[in-house]
């Protein structure tokens, strides 16, 4: 998908939400599990009820990988699922790769090309080698992890290397690379004061910003500080909607906490 196309699709509807498809078995509603595929069971209700109030959906691959073969049986049905039904929609797959750089084509042609996703999440420590390879993609996107929603981010990432924070360095870093409109950068909705500083290096680069939520980050503050002439946020949140109800009624639930966050998205838009 094109950066076009996925801005399109934000104007259309009128939000600029992800939901984060992060599933535990220990928390969907117990009826589900007497299905064939509980993760893909739950996430085709989830989907089916809330595409229309956002524009993206990220699983994290770790919710997957953690249940083995069967997981990632459920994720390959989730991709392919949204792929076919709702191929408007802008696909992350939260994998937080990166590695020497034969390691990071063939990780970007398990996400790329066997499962389809428009983009995929990747650490920069490796640095320049390590995320080329992503980049060489056409109309994928490598979404690289910046300044992350946790405490641990102030341990490296907000601590100065010369006279500069080092998230700052790497933003910096990685416009210069080959391929690089073909970033996005992951900033953390606990993060909102730090958006005005980082909007400075990448004015026009979309942001995947998880933390509202369950995290407590503010959407609020990310629009205001976050927002760019072509939108440039994708605000994600897991928990806080997928989770809204382990009843019955889950999936309607969460798309009533889609909702909420789709008319607060609306007003800036
Ligand atoms: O890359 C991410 O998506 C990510 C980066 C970050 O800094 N913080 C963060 O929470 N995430 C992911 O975003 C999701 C947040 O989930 P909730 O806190 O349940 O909304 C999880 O899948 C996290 O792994």
């Amino acid at each position: 998908m094109t950066t076009q196309e996925l801005v399109a699709q934000i104007r259309k509807k009128k939000s600029f939400l992800c939901i984060g498809l992060d599933v535990d078995l220990d928390k969907i509603p117990a009826h589900l599990l007497k299905e064939e595929d509980p993760i893909f069971a739950f996430n085709k209700a989830i989907i089916d009820a809330t595409q229309h109030l956002c524009v993206a959906y990220k699983p994290n691959t770790a919710f997957y990988e953690a249940y083995g073969l069967k997981g990632w049986k459920s994720l390959e049905k989730t991709i392919y699922y949204l792929n076919e039904n709702y191929p408007e929609i802008f696909t992350i797959a939260d994998a937080k790769r990166g590695d020497i750089g034969n390691t990071s084509t063939m990780y970007a042609k398990a996400f790329f090309e066997d499962l389809a996703f428009d983009s995929v999440t990747v650490a920069p420590y490796m640095g320049k080698d390590s995320v080329e390879p992503f980049l060489a993609f056409e109309n994928k996107h490598t979404i690289m992890l910046a300044l992350t929603s946790n405490e641990g981010a102030f341990d490296f990432q907000t601590k100065k290397v010369g006279n500069r924070e080092f998230y700052k360095t790497v933003l910096e870093t990685s416009k210069n690379w080959k391929n690089s409109t073909n970033l996005m950068y992951v900033v953390g909705a606990t993060k909102a004061t730090y958006f005005t500083e980082i909007r400075k290096i990448v004015p026009n680069s979309f942001l995947l910003v998880p933390g509202v939520g369950a995290q407590g980050g503010n959407l609020k503050d990310v629009c205001k500080y976050g927002l760019s002439e072509n939108v440039g946020l994708l605000i994600n949140s897991s928990r806080g909607i997928i989770y809204a109800s382990n009843e019955v009624d889950f999936a309607e639930k969460a798309a009533e906490k889609a909702k909420e966050l789709q008319q607060e998205m609306e007003a800036f838009l």
